[in-house]
């Protein structure tokens, strides 16, 4: 049998008098897709970086694909929160994916022949061919964002890690990025924990939810979380979970997200 990709036991996080979130137990198992939901502030971003190893848990524990937790482990994907790279940066886009492949982190001195077919084949994925030479820094939002995942996918992850890929894409990216991410769930077993604000543009591929909300959660099947009952629960204020054709309409989300003891 194989360890889950990903396991917390009573898992929880303080800062100073403030629990972001506790008693989170949950497992994961290769080719799930988890999404990550809940307001601003809410400890979502928190959550992938305890599984990234950088942040401590106050309690309980974690362990990712069978060991505990810990920094730069090359098994382990991550497509960051967007955010702009500066101008100057000294990397073309293609050096960017490159960066991703084990024994690549330190430098890219010289690239096998198999890894260059690698990193072209992701570029091509992404819809970033066209680019692959450009210095990263000219390169706009989405089309950085598109690198950052070529880059997680580039080591093979066994456990995808996703702070809102598809922040900045249009359409026609989201749906080429989802697809990829999809893909390493279900042609290549890998874990993929999605942090999102808007559940409809992977809807169809999410095994399950984890919903953060004033320091609690709920973990289940979209069916079982995504409902009036149990999010006007989690907030304490009445929460309308609406389906029309397909997707979610959530009313009555607030944005305060935590609360202090
Ligand atoms: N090291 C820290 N020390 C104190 N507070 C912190 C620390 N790290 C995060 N926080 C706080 O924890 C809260 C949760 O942050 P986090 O980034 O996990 O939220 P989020 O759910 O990802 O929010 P968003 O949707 O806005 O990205 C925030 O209020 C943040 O200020």
């Amino acid at each position: 049998m194989t360890d889950p990709a990903l396991q917390l036991e009573g898992a929880a996080v303080r800062f100073g008098a403030r629990t972001l979130w506790s008693d989170v137990s949950i497992s994961l198992e290769r080719g799930e897709f988890l999404a990550v939901l809940g307001p601003n502030g809410a400890g979502k971003s928190t959550f992938l970086k305890v599984l990234l190893g950088l942040q401590r848990l106050s309690a309980g524990t974690a362990q990712v694909l069978g060991k505990p937790v810990r920094r730069g482990s090359h098994r382990v994907g991550y497509i960051p929160q967007h955010h702009q790279l500066e101008l100057e940066t000294p990397l073309r886009a293609r050096d960017l994916v490159a960066l991703g492949l084990e024994g690549h982190k330190y430098g890219l001195p010289w690239v096998s022949h198999k890894a260059r077919a690698r990193i072209d084949d992701l570029l091509d994925q992404v819809g970033a061919r066209d680019y692959a030479q450009r210095p990263v820094g000219v390169l706009s939002g989405g089309e950085q964002q598109r690198l950052r995942a070529a880059q997680a996918l580039a080591g093979n992850p066994g456990l995808l890690l996703c702070d809102e890929p598809l922040h900045s894409l249009d359409l026609n990216h989201q749906r080429a990025i989802t697809e990829l991410i999809r893909r390493q769930a279900v042609d290549r077993g890998a874990a993929v924990v999605f942090v999102t604000h808007e559940i409809n543009p992977v809807i169809e591929h999410v095994d399950r939810v984890l919903y953060f909300a004033r320091g609690a959660h709920r973990v289940g099947t979209v069916q079982e979380v995504m409902r009036s009952e149990v999010l006007s629960e989690l907030y304490q204020s009445p929460v309308e979970v609406i389906e029309h054709k397909g997707r979610l309409v959530v009313m009555g989300e607030h944005s305060e997200g935590t609360h202090h003891d």
